[in-house]
């Protein structure tokens, strides 16, 4: 009603979706706790697409694989941009990251970039740092279960400062992680200020506002985080620098990236690539708030909730391992094949669990029409994650954790393809997620270590009774379980000295 009242007549009718209260809009509808159970409820009801207005804002979910392919993916030339947010990109400096950067020829070049350094055969290069990072891990969790959430933070910290850097975190207290840590809780908790609006967002005129004007603070903290930023940005680009002047560099995605310049001992980075590598690097690390580490938490927390829960197949994967792996070793990447079994734990983990149920919405460059329903230009544009997940025609029983689905699919192979999860957990089209090549194997192989070392069950009470996971999602932006209690321990004395072993 509040549209048509401001705007001319639209050509189609809107997508169907909740009535907007006036003036605010479907801004409650937004504030729910786990918003996408509401948002799966939405599917439910109005079919393919859903669509909301906020604040002025049009809000679009795409609810089906198909109709999701046919926008982001088909469409994509006007389906790519991302938000513009004054305050977080320009004034923060922020609009240098990949997931901010509008699509235009910075985006472009960075993708391409990431795409040469996280290819597929970029990705054997960094296969032995997996391995590097996974014994402690698991020590850290026999240790401490209930920090599980912590556990995997400094894994997937210390990972992505070896992969993009070739920097090895020695300690929790390690002034690179202290450094990461601290500004992707800048970004999530403050530049993106929690989720809320900055008025500048809003008005962007504000930004012109001097800085000792009243009212004006958010000009001199943006100006205070945006150093933090580039510090950030700098000095792990720098230590690269350095090792690769004294031939120690480790192979990491930016010395791959400056391999040209390392091969001839005098010649100058181009100021344009050695821009766009600190960035691009750095991108990984924050392009979205904590997002690669929180994706990561995330489908590993959910791993670790559906062990506990079923035993049964823990049991499975474990007899899988023993037989293929045996009990003198670690898994490696290079078992991957022989462990179906486990393979198919992998898959089900992303789809039972949503890790990121609302992927980062992309802006419509013009007005469009699809399927006889107008949708506007500027309108963000989300996959429903959880409802493609739990559509019930393509994985029967969605709400039941079985890898089985996956082993003996009585279906064709386009129909086995379009019930692979990972054709849907790391977004569409042309802002695909470009860590989706590297990230696999190290958690892929993190599940199968944890599965071939440790026994994982409920914990137990004071009486000898079984204690049943609490699971509560706080998280607003991913399906992150609250720390749950669970028990953990050495599945031998065998699996505890392959745990122990220095070095090895
Ligand atoms: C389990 C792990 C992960 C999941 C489930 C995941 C999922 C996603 C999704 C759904 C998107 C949005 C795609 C879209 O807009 O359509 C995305 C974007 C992105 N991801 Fe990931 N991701 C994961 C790990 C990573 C890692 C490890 C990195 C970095 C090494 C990374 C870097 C990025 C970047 C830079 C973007 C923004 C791309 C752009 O705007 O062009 N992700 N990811």
């Amino acid at each position: 009603v509040h549209r048509q009242l401001t705007k001319q007549k639209p050509p189609a009718p809107y997508p169907p979706g909740p009535n907007p209260l006036p003036i605010l809009g479907n801004v409650a509808d937004l504030t729910t706790k786990e918003l996408w159970l509401l948002a799966k409820k939405w599917a439910n009801k109005y079919g393919s697409i859903t669509y909301l207005h906020v604040f002025g804002q049009d809000l679009v979910y795409l609810n089906t694989p198909e109709v999701a392919f046919e926008l982001l993916d088909k469409r994509g030339a006007i389906y790519s941009d991302r938000p513009r947010l004054v305050m977080a990109g320009e004034l923060c400096g922020c609009e240098n990251m990949v997931a901010f950067a509008p699509h235009g020829d910075t985006s472009r070049r960075q993708r391409k970039l990431m795409q040469t350094a996280l290819g597929l055969s970029s990705i054997k290069t960094y296969q032995p740092l997996f391995e590097l990072e996974t014994r402690p891990f698991l020590k850290r969790l026999v240790e401490d279960p209930f920090g599980f959430r912590d556990h995997i933070r400094q894994y997937a910290g210390g990972l992505t400062l070896l992969i993009l850097y070739g920097y090895q975190v020695q300690s929790v207290n390690d002034p690179f992680l202290r450094l990461a840590d601290e500004c992707v809780w800048l970004i999530s908790n403050r530049i993106l200020s929690g989720g809320g609006i900055w008025p500048v967002d809003v008005f962007p005129s504000l930004k012109r506002l001097p800085e000792w004007f009243p009212g004006a603070g958010f000009k001199r903290n943006a100006a205070t985080w945006k150093k933090k930023m580039e510090e950030f940005a700098d000095r792990p680009y720098k230590f690269v620098l350095d090792e690769m002047d004294k031939g120690t560099a480790r192979s990491s995605f930016v010395s791959v990236l400056l391999d040209d310049v390392a091969q001839s001992k005098d010649k100058e980075v181009d100021p344009q690539l050695g821009f766009d590598v600190r960035w691009t690097a750095n991108s990984m690390f924050s392009g979205r708030p904590s997002h690669s580490s929180g994706s990561i938490i995330a489908t590993i927390s959910q791993f670790i909730l559906a062990m506990v829960q079923h035993p049964e197949v823990l049991k499975r994967a474990q007899a899988e391992v023993d037989a293929v792996v045996g009990k003198n070793r670690l898994p490696v990447c290079e078992d991957r094949e022989s462990l179906p079994y486990c393979d198919a734990i992998f898959l089900e983990t992303f789809r039972w669990g949503v890790p990121a149920p609302f992927t980062l919405p992309h802006r419509l460059t013009e007005d469009d029409i699809y399927d006889g329903m107008f949708i506007p230009k500027g309108s963000l544009v989300s996959h429903n994650e959880s409802a493609i997940f739990r559509d019930e025609k393509l994985f029967p029983d969605p709400y039941s954790f079985n890898p089985d689905r996956y082993l003996h699919p009585a279906v064709d192979e386009a129909t086995a393809r379009r019930r692979d999860p990972r054709a849907y957990a790391f977004g569409f089209g042309r802002r695909r997620c470009p860590g989706a090549n590297l990230v696999e194997s190290p958690v892929w192989l993190l599940m199968v270590s944890v599965i071939a070392t440790l026994d994982i069950g409920k914990a137990i009470d004071d009486q000898g009774r079984e204690i049943e996971p609490e699971v509560v999602f706080d998280d607003s932006i991913f399906r992150l379980p609250n720390p749950f209690k669970f028990s953990v321990s050495p599945r031998s004395e065998h699996a505890l000295k392959v745990l122990t072993q220095e070095g090895a």
